[in-house]
């Protein structure tokens, strides 16, 4: 019978079939970062049980860990070190691989996982974090779990898991000049819902998927949880593999060979049959930007913020007028143009070096306008050293940027750095719920190059206002 590729790995992957749609599911790695990850193995220790397979598990701090240069153990969360501490101990006592704060390959779980080669197609990984679904980008079945899930998954390699239905969103067309795999999936879920893709593994196929980079790949499955899905997938084909090789934990000789072979067969087969499937006409996408409070408040750039007084269903004039309100934006108003307070470039959605180098062409022999306060986190300790071998660093510091160390940083209010309440940020992250960067913080979620435009200029900006003008030669080619 014809199968999806969702249905190939679970399949591999299932050791029993528990009965009412639930399986017993083989996990072959697993991520920890300090904020759950820390808990999942306290936990572990108190019920006196063990890692099953240490050489499996790998772990890093990136969430409460500060970015500032020089850190060291400091954090801005009052009880930050606590964490930072009890995750050193717990790693090291269960001797798994730890990532820690001085480690040369520490990073973003999401971004030094497939970095290192953690993360290979065909397998399932998890992490107790909802981003995990991020490496899907790689064809690695891979989802975010509980602290207490991954306890168990630590114990046993095994999780008990509800299969979620199939959905195939297909992406038509070439992507329009300027687009990014970030503008493709804020496009998704503008168009249809946070909470589209709830109860469905997701996979993304078509010519635009085809032909983005590994890392622009890893951007879009980073969001399918905004998307409510289980997880998103693309399968794996010559780009994947040739991202993989030579990775630390990439497999090598025979068994490399065997690997590309197993990778070549997984795809989902002609005919097979998904529980729902969208299609999107890629030239209907544009530079996309968040207006709201949610990731399904995202429209083209160009368009202007909704206005409650036109819709009927209540719950949506409400929630609308909310969102205006914490956001502090009029109805009908264009998004293009708002004025911005700050700029910020990073997390595991797009602080790659492709993010980078993408983002410091554009911004080159420009300065961010003085009422911006931009900054840029490198995702791991490989791609700060990677840009500053080339240059970038100076580029961003040039312009105006501050340049930090990496970790989650701005993204999220858990390790305490924030721009403040009341300021406004054209942000390449992915959540903008209120109070995410801070409290009172208002997030305009964006692409990098969009992040970009918008601080040269101190306004919400159309990127390919600045790439037309400066950058003939830099057409969007889907790498970002
Ligand atoms: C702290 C962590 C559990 C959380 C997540 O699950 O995603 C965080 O990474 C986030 O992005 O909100
Ligand atoms: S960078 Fe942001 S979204 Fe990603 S894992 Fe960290 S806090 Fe979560």
């Amino acid at each position: 019978m014809e199968k999806t590729l969702f249905e190939k790995l679970w399949d591999q992957h299932t050791v029993a079939d528990l009965g009412d749609g639930n399986a017993l599911i083989y996990i072959d790695r697993i991520f920890l970062h300090e904020r759950t990850g820390s808990i999942a193995l306290k936990s572990l220790e108190a019920d006196q049980r063990s890692v099953r397979s240490r050489s499996r598990v790998f772990c890093t701090m990136d969430h409460i860990v500060d970015t500032f240069p020089g850190r060291g153990d400091k954090t801005l969360m009052p009880s930050g070190h606590l964490f930072i501490k009890a995750t050193r101990e717990s790693a090291n006592a269960a001797g798994i691989t730890l990532y820690d704060i001085d480690d040369k390959d520490q990073g973003i779980a999401h971004v030094i996982s497939p970095e290192q080669g953690i993360a290979l197609p065909g397998t399932t990984l998890v992490c107790p974090d909802s981003h995990t679904c991020t490496l899907g980008g790689l064809g690695a079945l891979a989802w975010g779990i509980g602290s207490s899930e991954a306890e168990h998954a630590l114990a046993t390699n095994t999780l008990r898991v509800q299969k979620p239905k199939t959905m195939r969103v297909q992406f038509n067309g070439e992507l329009p000049f300027g687009c990014t795999a970030k503008d493709m999936i804020l496009h998704l879920i503008g168009q249809h819902g946070a909470a589209g893709g709830s109860g469905y593994a997701v996979e993304f196929t078509g010519e635009a998927i085809r032909n983005l980079a590994i890392e622009a790949r890893l951007t879009l499955c980073n969001m399918a949880v905004e998307f409510s899905a289980f997880t998103g997938i693309i399968a794996p084909d010559q780009t994947t593999i040739d991202y993989v090789k030579g990775r630390n934990y990439a497999p090598t000789g025979d068994q490399w060979q065997q690997a590309v072979a197993a990778w070549q067969q997984m795809h989902t087969d002609t005919g097979a049959q998904f529980d729902k499937e969208i299609v999107i006409n890629c030239a209907d996408i544009a530079p996309t930007v968040t207006w709201g409070t949610s990731p399904q408040h995202a429209a083209a750039i160009n368009s202007q913020v909704p206005n409650p007084a036109d819709m009927t269903d209540g719950h949506d004039r409400e929630s609308t007028q909310k969102a205006l309100g914490y956001q502090d934006l009029q109805a009908g108003q264009t998004i293009h143009d708002i004025a911005i307070d700050a700029a910020f470039l990073g997390s595991c959605t797009n602080s790659r070096i492709s993010d980078l180098r993408a983002a410091a062409q554009l911004v080159a022999g420009h300065t961010i306008a003085p009422t911006v306060k931009g900054v840029v986190v490198p995702g791991s300790r490989n791609v700060k050293r990677q840009a500053e071998a080339e240059g970038l660093d100076k580029i961003f510091t040039d312009a105006g940027f501050e340049w930090r160390d990496s970790g989650c940083s701005m993204c999220f209010f858990a390790g305490g750095e924030t721009f403040g309440a009341g300021k406004r940020v054209i942000s390449s992250t992915n959540r903008n719920f209120e109070g995410r960067q801070g409290p009172g913080t208002r997030t305009h979620l964006a692409s990098p190059l969009t992040v970009i435009a918008s601080a040269i200029t101190g306004r919400i900006t159309d990127p390919r206002e600045l790439l037309e003008v400066a950058q003939p030669a830099m057409q969007s080619n889907g790498s970002v």
